[in-house]
């Protein structure tokens, strides 16, 4: 990817979106990535998808894989209800950088915390670390070929519990084919694909997978 899109898109939303208002801060980026570059956010098409699965949980205590420059973190944050909060990880201190500057100038700063390292890394001490028992809504959305193991990682940490809701972004592409199989073909999981389109493209597939957990 493309290593300068962060600190363009920072300085974009400086010069261009209202300080505050998360809403704008959103709509300055998808409008940004839509006209100027494409880049790897949800999107607001994806976007609308995650928002509803995200209503529809009504979480307290959220748990993000892959915060990138933060855009799907302000996503959920602005329908976050009062005393919830995001936790999102970010193994790239670049990105992790950008999106810290986003997410304060949207105003978001106490809704999300951003955890920076490796997943496999930050997972066995999140608990402690950030005072959660249990995540009621995880949003994965980072390297594919990490998907799996980190929702094995997430059971087997007992991380999320009976009726947590995880989507993951990209199912279709670039895809996550073990991942699908995984949580498809488990009796644990109650699965919904979301077809849509790749973020910012008019004729390219892809899909949002929701899972319900059901131990
Ligand atoms: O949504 C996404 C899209 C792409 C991607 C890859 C290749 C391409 F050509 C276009 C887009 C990569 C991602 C990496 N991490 C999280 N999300 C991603
Ligand atoms: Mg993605």
């Amino acid at each position: 990817h493309d290593e300068e899109f962060p600190p363009r898109i920072l300085d974009h939303v400086m010069k261009n979106a209202i300080k505050g208002d998360v809403t704008n801060v959103i709509d300055v980026i998808d409008k940004y990535c839509w006209s100027v570059e494409i880049a790897m956010n949800v999107g607001d098409v994806k976007g609308a998808i995650l928002d509803k699965s995200f209503l529809e949980a009504s979480p307290k205590n959220v748990l993000e894989i892959g915060c990138y420059c933060g855009y799907s973190a302000l996503r959920m944050s602005r329908l976050l209800k009062e005393d919830a909060k995001i936790f999102t990880i970010e193994a790239s201190s670049q990105y992790a950088d950008v999106a810290q500057e986003i997410i304060s100038f949207a105003g978001m700063e106490k809704k999300v915390q951003i955890l920076r390292g490796l997943s496999d890394e930050v997972l066995p001490t999140i608990a402690e670390k950030c005072g959660v028992r249990t995540f009621d809504f995880v949003f994965i959305d980072h390297a594919k070929e990490l998907y799996k193991r980190d929702l094995i990682m997430l059971e087997n940490l007992g991380l999320i519990r009976q009726g947590t809701t995880i989507m993951a972004d990209n199912v279709i592409f670039p895809g996550c084919p073990d991942y699908l199989e995984y949580v498809r073909n488990s009796p644990k999981f109650e699965c919904t694909n979301y077809p849509s389109k790749l973020e910012y493209c008019e004729n390219r597939e892809d899909a949002m997978e929701k899972s319900i957990y059901l131990p």
